[in-house]
């Protein structure tokens, strides 16, 4: 990362209300780990200094908008693909405690080296999908925040993610502009699933201005066992909606 990269990064992470000093050295080992694990292993669509500074360090640090990530909790990151949110929420967040979570084990296996490389021993990489830890004794009800970025829509998310939170945890989803339509079918679906939508948090990513959306849901009580479905299913038959097309976000 050069000082454009630095300055951009500086500058977007102000914006957000955060000082990004000592971590500078990280974030940018970070982005050099990046841009050599995507030449090898196509990890991420974006590739320029700018793309990866805003889109995924700066956007990455906006789920931490309302101040929901606070304090020494056990956070699980569903869908981490080449490790976000989680690389730069834990440079910034210490005490957050990571299981950084995905179904794909290219991608966990360049997050367990990353991890290391950047001495981040809080952050845990684990091959999964989240209908099997779901269904785990060691996850189920044990998580006190789930964060998720670009996975899935607001009912999937809900059915994917709030098994694994204990009763008075978070879901943190940082999505794209979303629908009504989608809203109102994740409200219905969190209620199915024990939670309730407690936070709807429209803002524009700093620089660029692309519309994002913090949904905050809390685990009210517990999720009802036939949750998640098997494998597939809450993604292929989403509760309470027909999708109009598939969408990442
Ligand atoms: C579009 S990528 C987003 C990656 C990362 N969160 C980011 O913001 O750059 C979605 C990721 O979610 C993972 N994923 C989707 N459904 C999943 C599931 N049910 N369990 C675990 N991982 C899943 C995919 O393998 C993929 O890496």
């Amino acid at each position: 990362m050069n000082s454009d990269g630095v300055e951009l990064l500086r500058h977007g992470a102000g914006l957000l209300g955060l000082e990004i000093g000592e971590q500078l050295p990280q974030f940018a080992r970070l982005f050099a780990l990046l841009q050599e694990g995507n030449a090898r292993l196509n990890l991420t669509a974006l590739k320029t200094q700018e793309d990866i500074v805003l889109k995924h360090f700066v956007d990455s640090l906006t789920c931490l908008r309302g101040g929901y990530l606070e304090g020494p909790l056990t956070v699980l990151d569903l869908g981490t693909g080449a490790g976000f949110p989680t690389f730069p929420l834990a440079l910034v967040k210490p005490e957050l405690h990571f299981t950084s979570v995905d179904s794909i084990r290219k991608k966990v296996d360049f997050v367990r080296d990353t991890a290391v490389q950047l001495g981040l021993e809080q952050v845990t990489p684990l091959v999964g999908r989240a209908e099997t830890l779901g269904r785990s004794a060691d996850h189920r009800e044990h998580y006190d925040r789930v964060v998720v970025r670009a996975v899935a829509s607001l009912p999937v998310l809900a059915e994917l993610t709030l098994p694994l939170l204990r009763e008075g945890g978070l879901l943190v989803a940082q999505k794209g502009a979303i629908s009504a339509d989608e809203l109102n079918a994740g409200r219905r679906a969190a209620g199915e699933v024990g939670g309730k939508v407690q936070v709807v948090d429209p803002f524009e990513l700093p620089v660029l201005g692309d519309a994002r959306t913090l949904i905050v849901i809390e685990k009210l009580g517990r999720t009802p066992s036939k949750y998640p479905r098997r494998e597939g299913v809450p993604t292929a038959q989403p509760l309470f909606w027909t999708p109009p097309q598939k969408q990442a976000r």
